[in-house]
């Protein structure tokens, strides 16, 4: 079902790392779902000094689209996932906040259920889920996929949250629910997501789920190295001890 116009606007978060080749054709797919749907937007791309020049790429795009549209929030070097968000969000001007990846593994297709599903039970939350209803991942080899899978059932075991897949990253929010929860947060890399669904559960926010396809991506390479999941271990053992 696609939502109605209202007067509500979206701040999408889009945290690049050596997207070049993959932003201009995410930011054109969003541009035609929020045009589609009449719904107002912008997107703020968080750039972290990337190599490959990906902020020129956004540069030129905030000039093709407008900078009502297109946000530019650069850093001067890769301090990871969890504080680009963190950092996005400042100037974020939308009552909602979308956190999705720049590299197409989450389909701006999705937005519209999101929201739609946000207005049915005005939900503080909406988050994709691979690992219920209709959702999946293609293209993951086996170890990848263990790895993730890993990740969702050992988080879930340690901490329950009740939310079927805790290490997403495509999620709508309430800004300020976003804000509080940002604000109670610890973790700075990839188990910041999960993190962020145990702060939701404890400040009792109410958290709907859309199944998504994860479509792994085909330009550029995943930046989730051994590095980052030793990280999400650690992390998760703070948390643990901590909450
Ligand atoms: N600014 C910034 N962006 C980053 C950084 N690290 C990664 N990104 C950006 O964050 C997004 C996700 O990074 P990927 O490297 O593509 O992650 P992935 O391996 O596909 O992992 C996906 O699945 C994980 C769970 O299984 C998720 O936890 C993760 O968020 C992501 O959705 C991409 O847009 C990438 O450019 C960073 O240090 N800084
Ligand atoms: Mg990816």
């Amino acid at each position: 079902m696609a939502p109605n116009a209202t007067t509500d606007r979206y701040s999408v978060l889009l945290p690049t790392y050596n997207e070049r080749e993959n932003l201009p054709i995410i930011v054109w797919m969003l541009v035609k779902v929020f045009t589609e749907h009449k719904l107002d937007f912008e997107i703020i791309v968080i750039d972290d000094n990337s190599p490959d020049g990906t902020l020129d790429v956004a540069k030129r795009l905030q000039d093709l689209y407008g900078s009502d549209r297109i946000v530019l929030r650069p850093r001067a070097g890769k301090l990871g996932l969890g504080t680009a968000y963190v950092h996005g969000i400042k100037n974020a001007t939308g009552n909602f906040v979308i956190i999705m990846d720049a590299d197409m593994s989450h389909h701006p297709k999705f937005i519209p259920q999101f929201i739609q599903k946000q207005r049915d039970g005005n939900c503080d939350i909406v988050t994709g889920t691979r690992y219920a209803g209709d959702g999946g991942v293609y293209g993951w080899d086996l170890r990848r996929k263990l790895t993730s899978r890993g990740a969702n059932v050992l988080a879930d075991v340690l901490l329950s949250p009740g939310v079927s897949d805790l290490t997403g990253s495509f999620r709508l929010y309430k800004k300020h629910v976003l804000a509080k929860i940002i604000d109670s947060t610890i973790s700075k890399g990839y188990v910041f997501q999960m993190e962020m669904m145990i702060r939701a559960r404890q400040f009792d926010y109410s958290i709907a789920e859309v199944p998504i396809t994860f479509v792994d991506r085909v330009y550029g390479e995943s930046k989730l190295g051994a590095n980052e999941i030793i990280g999400y271990l650690k992390g998760l053992a703070t948390l643990v001890v901590s909450v």
